[in-house]
């Protein structure tokens, strides 16, 4: 299968280079930015040799035509001006920005602060996060990747929100992120004298993934109501932990609250629930496209944490991207990402 890549002079599209790169079934056709003609590998180097193509400016009829998927590795406000010119052609479409995640078209315009796609647009995507929603991915043809931090906080979620054992108002999800989730452009807030050393929490009650959260919570669980998702920037290239605290609705032991991860995660190649007392951290996931999850509750407040650690580029970006388009293409979900994490 052919793929072709736009925006791929951002970290998710170097990303989704790399992944491609090493992947059996599909091929890197195209690689496109605002820019043309100059090689890809000028951007990034370390592809030299590896990926050949040059950039080119976005044409929808020849990406169309040449290629079986196109993956928009694109800030929000992109795709949803771009996607119209897909609408009537032959090819899958996976989405890793924003812009068609929430079906609450006021939410994308509260959050985003953008115009959003139209509402038939965004009905037709499917929300991608593969563990839990793959019978839906299997048939999409459109497909919208979820974001970095959801990703890690609906995988840890999962089990106790479906099977209804924590106090519906007692969520809280306090989440750090390694830099290169900002994106490749330069920002004062990401320097490195700003971040070197440091630790800055952010977009504090104001994140564009609280509706994300929200929307896939309420799906599995109707009773769930707002969270309180607070997101902080750490001073490392790749990495996000989201440490999550909810009430149990009732008493339970670890053994019994690990029993029910356990069984929620047994087939899922790519969600690793950590031994009772053992918590994972980003470096042990870093470069891979687990998600690890440990568990403790604390018998005196009664309350669970939960620390899901993800890659952000990987699981969090263009690994699940990859993941979901094996699926939606019918082959091996584990297909082009067996990568053991780099350590140290
Ligand atoms: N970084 C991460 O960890 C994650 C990112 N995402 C999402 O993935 C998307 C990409 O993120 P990231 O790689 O970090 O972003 P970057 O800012 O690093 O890269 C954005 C890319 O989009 C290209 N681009 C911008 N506008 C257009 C346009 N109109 N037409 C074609 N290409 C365009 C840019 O190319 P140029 O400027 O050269 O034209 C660049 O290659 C975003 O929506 C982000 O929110 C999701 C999960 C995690
Ligand atoms: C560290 C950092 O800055 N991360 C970004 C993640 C952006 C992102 O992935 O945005 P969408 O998924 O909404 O497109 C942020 O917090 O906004």
């Amino acid at each position: 299968m052919k793929a072709a890549i736009i925006g791929t002079t951002g970290y998710g599209g170097a990303e989704l280079m790399r992944v491609l790169a090493n992947h059996p079934e599909f091929s890197i056709h195209s690689v496109h930015t605002t820019r043309d003609e100059v090689p890809v590998w000028n951007e990034y180097p370390h592809l030299y040799s590896i990926v050949e193509n040059k950039l080119e400016k976005v044409d929808s009829e020849a990406i169309a035509a040449n290629c079986d998927v196109v993956f928009f590795a694109t800030p929000s406000g992109v795709s949803s001006k771009l996607i119209s010119e897909f609408a009537d052609k032959q090819i899958k479409i996976v989405d890793l920005s924003g812009d068609m995640r929430l079906r609450n078209l006021d939410d994308y315009q509260t959050w985003y602060k953008k115009q959003p796609a139209p509402k038939e647009v965004v009905n037709k995507f499917v929300y991608g996060l593969s563990e839990w929603n793959k019978e839906n991915i299997a048939t999409a043809d459109w497909l919208s990747n979820p974001g970095c931090y959801p990703t890690a906080t609906l995988l840890g979620l999962a089990p106790v929100i479906k099977e209804d054992i924590v106090k519906p108002d007692s969520i809280i999800i306090d989440a750090k992120s390694g830099i290169s989730g900002a994106g490749r452009t330069p920002s004062r807030g990401t320097m490195l004298a700003e971040m070197n050393e440091n630790l800055k929490i952010y977009k504090v009650n104001e994140h564009q993934h609280i509706p994300e959260i929200e929307q896939q919570l309420t799906d599995w669980n109707a009773s769930i109501g707002p969270v309180t998702f607070s997101t902080h920037l750490l001073p490392v290239n790749r990495g996000i932990m989201a440490t999550i605290y909810a009430s149990l609705q009732k008493e339970s032991t670890i053994e019994q609250v690990h029993t029910l991860f356990m069984d929620a995660y047994k087939d899922k190649p790519f969600v690793r629930v950590r031994p009772i007392g053992n918590f994972p951290s980003i470096k042990e996931v870093s470069g891979s496209n687990y998600c690890d999850i440990g568990l403790q509750l604390d018998e005196r407040t009664g309350r669970l944490t939960i620390i899901a650690t993800i890659d952000n580029l990987m699981k969090g970006a263009a690994g699940q991207a990859v993941q979901n388009a094996n699926i939606m293409f019918g082959i091996d979900e584990c297909t082009g990402l067996n990568f053991v994490p780099m350590y140290p």
